[in-house]
């Protein structure tokens, strides 16, 4: 049998197991399948003199699931990213031209957010990164997408749990403290935070754990205990204590600035958010007259930045500690012409007695609900801008606004360079009757 993957979003689909396991196949490329033992009979002039694919940097490419994309020269991913948002919206009808792509001037280690995970090896606590489709932790510390600094800092946290003791949680025999540890790094300051995610609310030495690690790395400035009690495949839960310094972060964004605690929303490349959100306010064209509603708005980051062009901004998010981020933030940069509401999207556009000029939108990879659009479409805003991570989902929910809506703009932006992954802006205005 012979596969051939036609389009990018069948490259996950393409993964064949065959021992040394091969790699997702590039659209147009054939591979030859053994039926009887399914393994794929590799094409040596296809797979090793294609002019797209090169060697992959890292060691654990092809057992790790984080990055689809490392075996691909980086200007190939940009058109193939490009070409998958331009015939998805053909496919749905829709004929703008989509923009060039927005590349990124970092495709490497650009990941201001790392998890990594425990586990025990000869008798060792090892932190790594979970094998494709499984719950196997890979131990390694040298992600190519996560930030380099990131990476030296848990290094030192391997060689301090093992020097404290402190053993990784094993599933199975519900034994063991340490699950995973967070990063993150905050762009304007190169400040980090340390997360440290147990099992249970006993992290013996928790201190001086993080006393050692602040020592070797100034950049260290928090660290937090989460607390898992009970099995869950979520990284961070509600239960919480700060261990060193104030439990946040601060980034800054123009001349703004940011409050980040561990489990609120933030964009994770902060090179392409800057240019990401640059390019929706320049879209949306917003005027000192005009209301906005900003849905799910996380820590109000676009809030914050588009409070400086409109009259008002009224931001609605459903992540409690996120909405508690966003009206500190609102504080510390002496804001007034925002409103953070903590509700669901839904509820509040249903009930919002106030007239809106133009609506933004980034909702999270599932895309909205019909619920939502539908109260759009009675709303009415004379604009959206519709930010998404997910074109797939994306393009269904601008199929409920099209009798009403037309598009204006869509924006492709590499915000996840190495993976399959893109980001998507598109500008709508209502259709003049
Ligand atoms: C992709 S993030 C966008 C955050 C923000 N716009 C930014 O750029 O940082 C999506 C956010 O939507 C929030 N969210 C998800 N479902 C929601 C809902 N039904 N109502 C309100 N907020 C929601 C999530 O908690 C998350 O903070």
């Amino acid at each position: 049998m012979k596969i051939k993957c036609i389009r990018l979003e069948e490259m996950k689909d393409s993964i064949i197991e065959d021992g040394s396991r091969f790699k997702y196949l590039l659209p147009d490329e054939i591979a030859e399948i053994d039926d009887q033992n399914n393994r794929i009979i590799k094409d040596k002039d296809v797979y090793e003199n294609s002019e797209f694919r090169k060697k992959p940097v890292c060691p654990i490419f092809y057992e790790c699931g984080g990055c689809d994309f490392l075996h691909i020269d980086y200007q190939h991913q940009l058109d193939m990213k490009q070409a998958y948002v331009q015939n998805l919206f053909e496919e749905h009808g829709y004929s703008n031209v989509v923009n060039p792509i927005i590349k990124s001037d970092r495709p490497l280690h650009y990941r201001h957010k790392a998890v990594l995970s425990a586990k025990t090896n000869k008798q060792k606590l090892r932190l790594g990164l979970y094998r494709e489709h499984t719950r196997e932790v890979l131990p390694f510390l040298g992600c190519f997408i996560h930030d380099r600094d990131a990476n030296n800092v848990l290094k030192t946290i391997e060689i301090l749990m093992n020097k404290y003791k402190i053993g990784a949680y094993d599933l199975k025999s519900n034994t063991g403290i340490l699950k995973h540890v967070l990063i993150r790094k905050s762009y304007d300051r190169n400040e980090m935070m340390v997360v440290f995610v147990t099992n249970g609310n006993l992290l013996p030495n928790a201190k001086k754990i993080s006393q050692e690690l602040v020592k070797k790395h100034s950049q260290v400035v928090t660290t937090v205990q989460n607390i898992h009690y009970k099995s869950t495949h979520l990284v961070l839960l509600d239960d919480e204590k700060v261990v060193y310094g104030p439990g946040y972060l601060i980034d800054k964004i123009d001349d703004l600035s940011f409050r980040l605690s561990a489990k609120s929303f933030y964009q994770i490349n902060p090179e392409q958010m800057f240019k990401l959100y640059k390019k929706a306010i320049e879209m949306a064209d917003i005027s000192d007259k005009d209301v906005v509603l900003d849905t799910y708005s996380g820590i109000g980051t676009l809030s914050l930045l588009l409070s400086k062009v409109a009259k008002k901004v009224i931001a609605v998010e459903v992540n409690r500690d996120a909405h508690i981020d966003a009206v500190n933030n609102k504080r510390y940069n002496q804001i007034s012409n925002v409103d953070f509401i903590c509700d669901d999207v839904s509820n509040t556009i249903k009930t919002l007695d106030t007239h809106i000029d133009v609506l933004f939108m980034d909702p999270t990879r599932d895309g909205s609900t019909k619920d939502f659009l539908d109260a759009v479409l009675e709303l009415k805003p004379k604009k959206i801008i519709y930010i998404s991570c997910e074109p797939k989902t994306q393009v269904r929910d601008l199929d409920l606004l099209k009798e009403v809506y037309d598009i204006i703009e869509i924006q492709p932006v590499d915000m996840f360079s190495q993976t399959i992954h893109v980001e998507s802006v598109v500008s709508l205005v209502i259709k003049q009757i």
